[in-house]
């Protein structure tokens, strides 16, 4: 008999899911039942109706929430004329972007076209070869994966997070869990290393926000997060965005464009 994962996996690609994709789904699936030390059937339920429910969520167009009275905010990103360089090789050229607060923006474009390498840039990570980046001085910044220490947990991170913006451990450990509440996510007292990529993420989004910066800029914020905590993560972006924040996102996914006020596309250049 197929156990669960696999059958999970194989209705996944069937259905028309990347195989890196479904592959990771499963995997997140299965350690999410493993953190609660019950099978995945019993958390999930069948394994082939799970996969189309997922799929289905997946590819519906989150709902935006209806602005009323809209007025955008000051200026609290802007690129002019950015290109980038490693060595010989050019990634991108004169790109601009303006983001105000009250905005959401998309950077989109095909693998290795240098979303990454620009969000880092918007960041202050890493140096433009050209152009300019004005920025406010409170940023957020969620990277794809990583940045945090696998020997630590949820509340060690908020602690250390915390520490680094002026925050005690008190404020910093309630805020840390408040924000998390808002993810669907209850941190236990786990090491991260045993977490699941999607609860890794939760923790990279609440340690991006922790400091309540004015712009947040989120790389693939999603990757292995389960349909619910995606919904959830496009209201807190909508959230965000209402509360006169900018938010700029790199994402894959189309169907999140028709909710954002920009969309660069690398790729296209
Ligand atoms: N530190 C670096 N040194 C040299 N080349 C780099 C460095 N970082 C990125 N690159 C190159 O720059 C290009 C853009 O990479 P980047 O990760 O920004 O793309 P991306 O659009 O985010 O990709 P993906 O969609 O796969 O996440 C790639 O060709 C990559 O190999």
């Amino acid at each position: 008999m197929t156990d669960w994962p696999s059958a999970f996996e194989a209705e996944l690609l069937r259905l028309g899911v990347q195989p890196a994709r479904a592959r990771r789904l499963a995997d997140d699936t299965s350690q999410q039942a493993a953190e609660t030390a019950t099978a995945p059937g019993e958390v999930f339920g069948p394994a082939h109706l799970y996969a189309r429910h997922l799929v289905a969520e997946l590819s519906a167009p989150v709902a935006a929430s209806p602005r009323t009275k809209f007025e955008a905010g000051p200026v609290l990103l802007s690129l002019t004329g950015v290109s980038k360089r490693y060595r010989r090789q050019t990634v991108f050229t004169g790109v601009d972007l303006t983001v105000r607060g009250g905005e959401v923006a998309a950077i989109v474009g095909a693998n290795g076209c240098g979303k990454s390498t620009l969000l880092r840039i918007c960041a202050g990570l890493t140096r433009p070869s050209g152009g300019t980046v004005k920025r406010t001085r409170r940023v957020g910044f969620v990277p794809q994966d990583g940045g945090t220490a696998g020997w630590l947990t949820a509340e060690e991170h908020f602690t250390l997070f915390g520490a680094a913006a002026g925050m005690v451990p008190g404020r910093a450990q309630s805020t840390g869990v408040h924000l998390a509440t808002r993810l669907a996510w209850r941190p236990a007292a786990q090491r991260v290393q045993h977490m699941s990529g999607g609860t890794r993420q939760k923790l990279n989004l609440v340690l991006g926000e922790l400091h309540a910066p004015d712009l947040l800029l989120l790389d693939e914020p999603y990757q292995g997060f389960d349909q619910g905590t995606y919904v959830d993560f496009w209201q807190q972006v909508f959230a965000w965005r209402d509360a006169g924040r900018a938010v700029v996102v790199v994402t894959h996914l189309l169907h999140d464009l028709q909710n954002v006020d920009h969309v660069l596309d690398l790729g296209e250049r």
